[in-house]
């Protein structure tokens, strides 16, 4: 893969560098609750405008359903970079439409725009490659080179990932290749107990990767809304917690071949319950009890593993040598399902294992309940992704990169 610094040998100065981010932070109405994406890019996006390129940023913004969508605007993103840069920062209100060309058209030699959330087009993440191809046309006409920076989404063969930087000279920004440095040594040769602990919401995604986990791991922990399809495989009740149904079977598979293969795989005990989910944004108290992981009541939600779980958790932790975390524990951002994930992290914190946290809810849930971020091993911005690559997947969004 090129890298920033062959692209500077080359020269940047007037060219249009399309810089693929993820600055898919997480928000609060228009508030960023964590900017740790933003400035996770932001060093590349500096260096090419530094070098006096017309820098062009494009990011998804959550999960739109391919049209504009006010709640997912990356109008604060755009602004918060501005700030970290100390420069005023464009904004087109739309990705390749009227608004993305005068903008872009109006850039001088090291100004920087951001467009409007490419998933508001549904040739974004279409799984038509001629509709795919037909946005990322559009995209190639915004620029003259590619910069692929965005690693939290090189697990996904969107238009953006996969098919522009075949239209463009491209290269692979700073933080891909950070990303993948770290990643690549805990595929070589990792230090043993390795642990892995798995949680968070986007169940169906990542379930997958365990398969290929079991011939990795030592150790398999698993917590938030990815604990219940285990409880269920486990022949417990759920209630009316997050499920993936169809997996359950998969999962049965899972338990039994971690079982042959020695792998120790470490289910909650106990797990926070309610009636309903919890309002994040007046954080008013949810009231939940604390009940056995296998007398979930019928018309309750587990939303946080419980007191016994979080010791057991730690104690599976403190004598790992490499320790791999994708997905909180509990719904952390309201204060009362906070305490499984705390538990997670500061037990990374007390071990001496390499620990990598990875996901941008992960990454953020340990900023934002006040750990620092240098007392882990490496903090990955993206959850999926780093998954996929342990998993040791072709990333589409790499594949492309490559010459
Ligand atoms: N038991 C649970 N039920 C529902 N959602 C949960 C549960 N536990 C955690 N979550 C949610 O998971 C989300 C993060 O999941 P995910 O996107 O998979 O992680 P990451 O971004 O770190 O990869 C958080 O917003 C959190 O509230
Ligand atoms: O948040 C992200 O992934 P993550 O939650 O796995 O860290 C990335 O921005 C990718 O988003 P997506 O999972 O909606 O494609």
């Amino acid at each position: 893969m090129k890298t920033i610094d062959e692209l500077l040998a080359e020269g940047v100065a007037g060219k249009r560098v399309f810089v693929r981010a993820d600055l898919n932070v997480p928000l609060d109405g228009t508030t960023i609750t964590d900017d740790g994406r933003i400035r996770a890019v932001r060093p590349t996006i500096a260096r090419l405008a530094e070098a006096g390129a017309r820098v062009v940023v494009a990011s998804h913004l959550g999960r739109p359903k391919g049209a504009p969508d006010p709640a997912f605007s990356l109008a604060p993103a755009a602004a918060r970079l501005g700030e970290l840069l100390g420069a005023d920062v464009a904004f087109a209100t739309d990705t390749v439409g009227e608004s993305a060309r005068a903008t872009v058209a109006a850039l001088t030699d090291g100004q920087v725009a951001v467009l409007e959330n490419l998933r508001f087009n549904a040739g974004e993440t279409s799984k038509d490659d001629a509709e795919r191809g037909a946005f990322a046309d559009q995209l190639a006409e915004l620029a003259d080179v590619y910069v692929g920076d965005g690693f939290g989404a090189v697990h996904r063969k969107h238009a953006s990932v996969y098919d522009l930087p075949a239209r463009l000279p491209h290269a692979a920004g700073d933080l891909i290749a950070t990303e993948v440095g770290v990643l690549k040594k805990l595929t070589e040769d990792v230090a043993r107990p390795y642990a892995v602990v798995l949680g968070g919401a986007k169940v169906s995604d990542k379930l997958g990767v365990i398969d290929h986990l079991l011939e990795k791991a030592d150790r398999i922990l698993i917590g938030g809304g990815m604990a219940y399809t285990f409880l269920k495989a486990k022949g417990h009740e759920v209630g009316i917690s997050l499920l993936q149904e169809d997996q359950v079977p998969a999962v049965q598979g899972y338990l039994k071949r971690a079982e042959e293969l020695g792998v120790e795989f470490v289910l909650p005990v106990d797990v926070l319950v309610a009636r309903e989910f919890p309002d994040l944004r007046t954080k008013a108290p949810a009231n939940p009890t604390t009940v056995a992981a296998d007398a979930i009541p019928a018309d309750q939600e587990g939303l946080d593993i419980g007191p016994r779980t979080r010791e057991l958790y730690a104690a599976k932790l403190a004598d790992a040598a490499t320790v791999f975390w994708n997905g909180p524990m509990g719904v952390f951002e309201h204060p009362d399902y906070a305490e499984g994930t705390k538990a997670v992290a500061q037990a990374l914190v007390d071990s001496d294992a390499f620990s990598v946290v990875g996901g941008g809810d992960s990454a953020a849930a340990v900023r934002i309940l006040g750990f620092d971020e240098n007392a882990f091993g490496h903090i990955s911005t993206g959850g999926g992704a780093s998954l996929e690559y342990l998993e040791g997947k072709t990333l589409p969004g790499l594949a492309a990169l490559e010459d």
